[in-house]
């Protein structure tokens, strides 16, 4: 599942080009894209607005309840998940904030082409949806709010699939570490971070002094000094600064994108218009040698050394080559836990994200594989859940007690070195070193005495991290919506939270699958 973002009509403009002046960051072609020429039919049409496009903004604005995003918030975690579902909007923000409201024509479009008015729609998301206050310099990149923040949500997913309790769920209490590099005059992901996530902290850090300064003001003004370390870097530093302070548990980076000054001047030769004067780059946040590949290439060769030192490392791209590229050296390099997806926003701008990790925690598939089908199977990393039993027909509520004794029969039969079930989230998870759900297993155990085995087990510590396979099996109840109403049925699933082989985590579902089918036959 992709993190989309179905931005139409007046807002995605902004959404698709305010980030580093719009040059084709997009799947594979650096080179004059949709966007560009998108974008010149827009304006023009908007450099033509008529009386009947006024009308209709006006009626627009009349239509649209300020009721999608009503006050009183609760910023809860659904809350920032649902955010930029639907488009913001400009009449009901105009109305509330005047410094807003006075950019926009007709009360409700903006003008993008201002860099201005730009700016001032990035502060006024960020002041409504998170309640943060920011300031930018004019000389420096203005991010949009709804594609930085995607990046965020995949990180709390990420983190949230692998954590060391193995819950698969927000941890409120889990205290964070995030590292930005390369964060920004505006601040803006420990920003975004800290607003949603009270227990999230962040280093970050810049090589330009201008962005520095800029950053560190924004952390004082949303009073998060205390939860938001600013380093300052240069180039030749490593990226990843001393970790003698403790461990991270991500590291996240919006690389500059060029390869060089010549490549950003001619893409912007080759737009069919001149560059945007909404980008707001410098230099030094466009361009580094090498561009995007070569910069997250230097991460993963420090993440090479550092390993496990970090929980995540993890990047944003703007090409589908790069992400190709680095999937590659990802895997010539042995590491085959990572994830891949795309942050969409409209119908066209496509950035793609990359994790890659030296723990064998697993994250849940949406994470790991949100990019759906935008890159070739062989890329991507392995399925990492899979449903193992469904009711051959439809409306078998009743069949959940049955499943939940099958499941906890067999799995306590089974030498695991934990298992535990709970009764409320019916899900279980258990850990074991290796496969011991097999017949050779089975027999030598009966062979050696339960007792011995009992004894393997309880004579070392319980240190489930180092256990070869660790899973969840969960029970959900389906609503039918083609049966009659209100009739569900359950439905259970194996997820592999923990280890480096994947022909555990498929044997083991093979053999509960059927289990499963022998025993429910039996109840139906
Ligand atoms: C594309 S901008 C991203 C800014 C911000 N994180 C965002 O997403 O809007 C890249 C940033 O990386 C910084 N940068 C470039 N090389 C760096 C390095 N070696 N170490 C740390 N930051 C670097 C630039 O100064 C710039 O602020």
């Amino acid at each position: 599942m992709s993190t989309m973002l179905p931005m139409q009509g007046i807002e995605p403009r902004c959404l698709r080009e305010q980030d580093g002046c719009d040059l084709s960051r997009d799947d594979g072609n650096v080179a004059v894209d949709d966007r560009s020429i998108q974008r010149g039919s827009r304006s023009t049409r908007r450099a033509r607005s008529t009386s009947h496009e006024d009308a209709v903004s006006q009626k627009q604005c009349k239509r649209r309840r300020p009721g999608q995003r009503d006050e009183p918030r609760v910023r809860s975690e659904n809350y920032f998940r649902n955010l930029y579902s639907t488009e913001p909007d400009f009449c009901r923000l105009g109305s509330k904030y005047p410094e807003f409201g006075n950019l926009l024509r007709n009360g409700a479009h903006l003008d993008f082409t201002d860099p201005a008015a730009v700016v001032q729609l990035t502060k006024t998301l960020l002041k409504e949806d998170f309640g943060l206050e920011i300031n930018l310099p004019a000389n420096r990149l203005c991010p949009p709010v709804p594609n930085r923040h995607s990046y965020i949500l995949w990180l709390k997913d990420l983190l949230d699939s692998t954590s060391s309790a193995y819950s698969q769920q927000y941890e409120p209490e889990r205290q964070v570490t995030g590292l930005d590099i390369g964060t920004g005059a505006s601040l803006i992901y420990p920003l975004l971070g800290c607003a949603q996530r009270p227990t999230w902290n962040f280093i970050a850090t810049d090589i330009d002094a201008e962005s520095l300064r800029s950053a560190r003001e924004n952390a004082r003004i949303n009073n998060l000094e205390a939860r938001i370390r600013i380093i300052d870097r240069v180039t030749s530093d490593t990226l990843i600064p001393d970790l003698s302070t403790g461990p991270i548990d991500f590291v996240m980076v919006n690389p500059p994108f060029y390869a060089s000054d010549t490549e950003l001047r001619e893409l912007a030769a080759k737009k069919s218009r001149p560059p945007h004067s909404a980008c707001t780059g410098a230099p030094v946040e466009m361009v580094c040698d090498g561009g995007e590949v070569r910069f997250v290439e230097r991460l993963l060769n420090e993440s090479l050394t550092l390993r496990d030192r970090v929980q995540w490392y993890t990047a944003m791209l703007g090409k589908r080559s790069s992400i190709e590229v680095l999937i590659d050296v990802l895997k010539k390099n042995g590491i085959n836990n990572f994830a891949v997806t795309t942050f969409i926003q409209g119908s066209k701008t496509r950035r793609w994200g990359l994790a890659w990790s030296f723990l064998t925690r697993r994250p849940s598939p949406v994470v790991a594989r949100g990019c759906g089908s935008f890159l070739a199977k062989d890329m991507l990393p392995p399925v990492t859940a899979t449903t193992i039993y469904k009711p051959p027909s439809p409306d078998h509520a009743d069949l959940v007690p049955s499943l939940e004794r099958i499941l906890c029969d067999t799995m306590t039969s089974l030498n695991f070195r934990s298992w535990t079930w709970n009764e409320q989230r019916l899900r279980g998870v258990g850990f074991a070193d290796g496969n011991v759900w097999s017949r050779a297993h089975r027999r030598r155990r009966t062979r050696e005495g339960t007792d011995a085995a009992q004894q393997e087990s309880a004579g070392s510590p319980l240190d489930v991290a180092n256990c070869a396979f660790g899973f969840s099996i969960s029970i959900s109840t389906q609503i039918n919506n083609t049966a009659e109403s209100g009739s569900s049925s359950p439905a259970v699933t194996v997820c592999w939270l923990q280890g480096d082989d994947e022909s555990l985590f498929e044997s083991f579902s093979g053999v509960i699958r059927r289990r499963l089918r022998e025993d429910t036959t039996r109840s139906i």
